[in-house]
């Protein structure tokens, strides 16, 4: 009896810890599921902000190629754009000011002799100095002439040596092409050429892939021309090159509220636009070769016109 009420001791307490076994199982599993379940969680969430992200930063990375290195367009391309409000604070110069805001692109302006003849005097010019970092530049009317992390002027830097740098002819050159695009900006606005001016700075660029040492290296910030040079009204970019058999990276970006809109340069092509905020812009990082290109840029403050740069008269005097 003593053993059977103790056997049905036994029985009844093995029951008891079957039952917190069980108990125990089912508590383990419960959080097992409970720790499964977290984690599903987490990574469907992670997913989510991934895809989230991923959609955002498409979005604003959508690039629509505006005029591709392979084309090579018979008139020019006209892509109007809103005038930012900012012409408001601005004084109004008429016949130059934009009533209409735009940027376009032609290839029938410059022809890629006149662009290679171009790029061959910037070579020559850069050759004698060169930014450490990745952009050098050249301006004929000051002089500058990136040298390591500084600047010099080239025609006190060179002296009596300038001559076998540039001629005569390159300058005519320059200030021929200049004209003509000139005479392209006012008929795609509508201005009346007589009242635009050439404005500083105008400068040849070369840039490569190498690190910026710089700040004048880099190239590659959105900026707004107006506000970054003041008096430009209409800026022209003259390439010198080809993207994408010359180097790669390069492409020119206009940054709007709807995405990003690239123009590829290519040797002769010039590409030109109001200066305000409509057209807010960048250079795509340089990722392999050297890209050539000229700014030439023209304001409607007959205060802020520069004349054509000339060669400094000693060396005028010695070139034939
Ligand atoms: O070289 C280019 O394509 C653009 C240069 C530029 O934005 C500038 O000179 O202000
Ligand atoms: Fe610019």
């Amino acid at each position: 009896m003593v053993a059977q009420r103790r056997g049905n001791v036994k029985v009844n307490g093995d029951a008891a810890i079957e039952k917190k076994i069980k108990r125990g199982n089912a508590q383990r599993q419960a959080s097992q599921w409970k720790r499964r379940a977290g984690t599903l969680w987490c990574a469907v969430l992670t997913a989510v902000a991934t895809l989230g992200w991923w959609y955002f930063t498409l979005d604003q990375d959508i690039t629509e190629t505006l005029v591709s290195r392979s084309v090579v367009l018979q008139r020019p391309k006209v892509f109007p754009v809103q005038c930012s409000e900012d012409y408001e604070n601005y004084k109004r110069f008429p016949g130059c000011t934009p009533l209409s805001c735009a940027r376009a692109v032609t290839d029938t302006v410059v022809t890629r002799e006149e662009a290679l003849a171009l790029r061959q005097l910037a070579e020559r010019g850069l050759a004698l100095g060169g930014s450490e970092g990745g952009a050098s530049i050249l301006d004929l009317h000051s002089g500058a002439l990136s040298m390591g992390q500084q600047f010099v002027n080239i025609y006190k830097y060179s002296g009596a040596q300038i001559k076998d740098v540039f001629s005569k002819e390159d300058f005519d050159l320059y200030k021929d092409v200049r004209s003509r695009i000139q005479g392209m900006i006012a008929d795609t606005f509508g201005l009346d050429s007589s009242r635009m001016y050439l404005t500083k700075p105008t400068f040849f660029s070369r840039i490569n892939s190498t690190e910026a040492r710089t700040a004048h290296d880099e190239y590659w910030h959105p900026h707004i021309d107006k506000v970054t040079y003041g008096s430009f009204d209409y800026t022209s970019l003259l390439y010198l090159s080809d993207y994408g058999s010359d180097f790669g990276g390069g492409r020119f970006i206009f940054i709007d509220a709807s995405g990003n809109r690239t123009v590829e340069p290519r040797a002769g092509r010039v590409s030109f636009f109001s200066s305000g905020s409509e057209n807010l812009h960048r250079v795509e990082k340089v990722t392999w070769g050297t890209r050539y290109a000229i700014t030439v840029s023209f304001t409607c403050d007959p205060d802020h016109a520069i004349d054509n740069p000339t060669l400094p008269s000693p060396v005028t005097q010695i070139t034939p």
